[in-house]
């Protein structure tokens, strides 16, 4: 459900990539103490998002489970996160035409805050800027961003025409709001990107979970 104090804000969890540092496979369905990356990100994002859709590409029955729908990426090849962030605007104008923000994320992020999406919407408004993004550390995670769902045409341009695929290079077009997340007891945005890396969220979540 929504809270009160934001618009309503569906979002999009980000499963396109090729996890080729985790040497291949389906990362969005490799478990952390026994439940998978996709699942933890979707647990923790259904609270704060009234609309959920996945971002993958390939078969999407892989999915199914979830109960999500499945979205591939409007642009051909791996063009990157970028391309995820446009299937979800797409989507959302054809489903969600009421909607007026979005919130993607990554699905190797299984400790995102039950508090990215009210933060991320005070920010903005504190800054009056258009995209706000979290941060921990000092470090902005571009991909963990509220967009507003007008910029559709723009991102569409800006990766078929002006070929841009740095997700930065397209948000610092525009007002940011850069909004940083205590990194104790760990950090809200650990992303999972290895084999060690998941070792290191099994740790994590076993002791989170105590
Ligand atoms: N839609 C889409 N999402 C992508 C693409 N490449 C990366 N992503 C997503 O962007 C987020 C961050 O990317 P990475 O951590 O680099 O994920 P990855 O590409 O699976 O892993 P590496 O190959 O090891 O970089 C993840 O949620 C990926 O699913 C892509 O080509 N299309
Ligand atoms: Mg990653």
């Amino acid at each position: 459900m929504p809270m009160a104090d934001h618009p309503a804000t569906p979002a999009v969890v980000l499963a396109g990539g090729l996890a080729q540092r985790m040497g291949g496979g389906d990362k969005p369905l490799r478990e952390i103490a026994g439940r998978s990356l996709l699942a933890r990100v979707i647990d923790r994002l259904a609270p704060q998002c009234d609309t959920l859709a996945l971002n993958a590409n390939g078969d999407p029955a892989r999915f199914a489970g979830f109960g999500l729908p499945v979205i591939a990426d409007p642009v051909d090849g791996f063009p990157g996160p970028l391309a995820g962030v446009l299937a979800g605007l797409d989507w959302i104008a054809a489903h969600r035409p009421d909607a007026e923000w979005m919130l993607s994320a990554p699905a190797d992020c299984p400790f995102l805050p039950s508090d990215l999406v009210v933060r991320l919407h005070q920010a903005r408004l504190d800054q009056q800027a258009d995209i706000a993004v979290a941060a921990s550390a000092g470090r902005s995670h571009p991909v963990i961003a509220l967009w507003p769902c007008r910029l559709q045409i723009d991102l569409r341009r800006a990766l078929l025409a002006d070929d841009i695929r740095k997700v930065d290079r397209f948000t610092a077009r525009y007002p940011r709001a850069i909004v940083e997340w205590p990194v104790q007891p760990f950090d809200p945005f650990f992303n999972a990107n290895t084999p060690e890396d998941v070792a290191e969220a099994e740790r994590i979540a076993l002791r989170d979970s105590r």
